[in-house]
């Protein structure tokens, strides 16, 4: 838990042309990693607009690297650059049983897959009249906590929807996870509301990095994205952040400030696991 990152968002302009996605994904990452960037994160449905109606017609077998058009490009996009690359989402199709997932892939400099996490809590809201929306009518969740290691340190993933929980974000912070990190795709109802709140709040509790990566906002979209893709350092200051617009947010993460601030609000090492349980054990 030393030393410092480069990290990189990109907020991606999305359209319905999945090619089109992954060649401008390629172009963005190119440029984040020129600008000395160490990781690259992509938002949710990078390659695919986001919708209940999208998933199945984009969805991949993402079993094998070479069976999927986007993991293959995320691969090559990783290593090309040099960078550790968190893929934001791909909808997902588990060939043995048709099931429908929507699922993050990390992968490392060399262009290897390092991590796997399909979205654990589907997003279901219902705000009548403004928005309605209902993943669990046609995805399935993931089961399973998803970390991995990077020379700075070991990253939580959770995605979009998921930071509502906070769990997850206790739980990798007890293990000595110095970062959460969740593409995602808020909206223009639930983003004002909630979107840094969330993200603050997961890095105060827990005294770790958060950083969330949106797609950028089409207005001609059924589903308007609320962009302001972000990252809050471990006091849970916002420490990058955007418009609705393409763009690239750039943070430095400073590592030594979780010893510092763990110091100076030790809360970290006040938990009363005698009076409540350690959902991390
Ligand atoms: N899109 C999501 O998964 C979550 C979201 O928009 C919200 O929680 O609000």
């Amino acid at each position: 838990m030393s030393g410092s990152m480069k990290l990189a968002l990109v907020q991606l302009a999305v359209g319905a042309q999945k090619t089109a996605n992954l060649s401008n994904a390629r172009t963005k990452v190119v440029e984040a990693a020129r600008m000395g960037a160490n990781m690259v994160m992509l938002p949710e449905c990078f390659n695919s607009p986001y919708g209940t109606q999208y998933f199945a017609q984009y969805a991949e077998d993402l079993r094998a690297t070479e069976s999927s058009e986007s993991l293959r490009a995320l691969s090559s996009m990783a290593k090309d650059s040099g960078v550790f690359l968190v893929g934001g989402t791909v909808p997902e199709k588990e060939s043995t049983t048709g099931d429908l997932f929507n699922t993050c892939t990390v992968w490392n400099p060399q262009g290897e897959m390092v991590a796997k996490h399909r979205k654990i809590h589907l997003f279901d809201i219902n705000f009548p009249g403004r928005m309605v929306f209902k993943e669990s009518e046609v995805l399935k969740s993931g089961n399973e906590i998803t970390e991995f290691s990077t020379p700075w340190g070991r990253f939580g993933l959770g995605i979009c929807y998921d930071i509502r929980f906070p769990e997850l974000a206790m739980i990798a912070a007890r293990r000595g996870c110095v970062g959460m990190l969740y593409p995602g795709a808020f909206n223009t109802t639930t983003g004002p509301m909630h979107w840094e709140l969330l993200l603050r709040a997961r890095a105060m509790d827990n005294q770790i990095f958060a950083a969330a990566c949106s797609p950028a906002r089409d207005i001609e979209a059924g589903y308007q994205a609320w962009g302001h893709s972000t990252v809050v350092d471990p006091y849970a200051r916002v420490i990058a952040t955007t418009d609705e617009k393409q763009d690239i947010v750039y943070a430095d993460l400073d590592f030594k400030l979780i010893q510092e601030v763990r110091k100076a609000i030790p809360i970290y090492t006040q938990r009363r696991f005698d009076v409540y349980p350690d959902v991390s054990a």
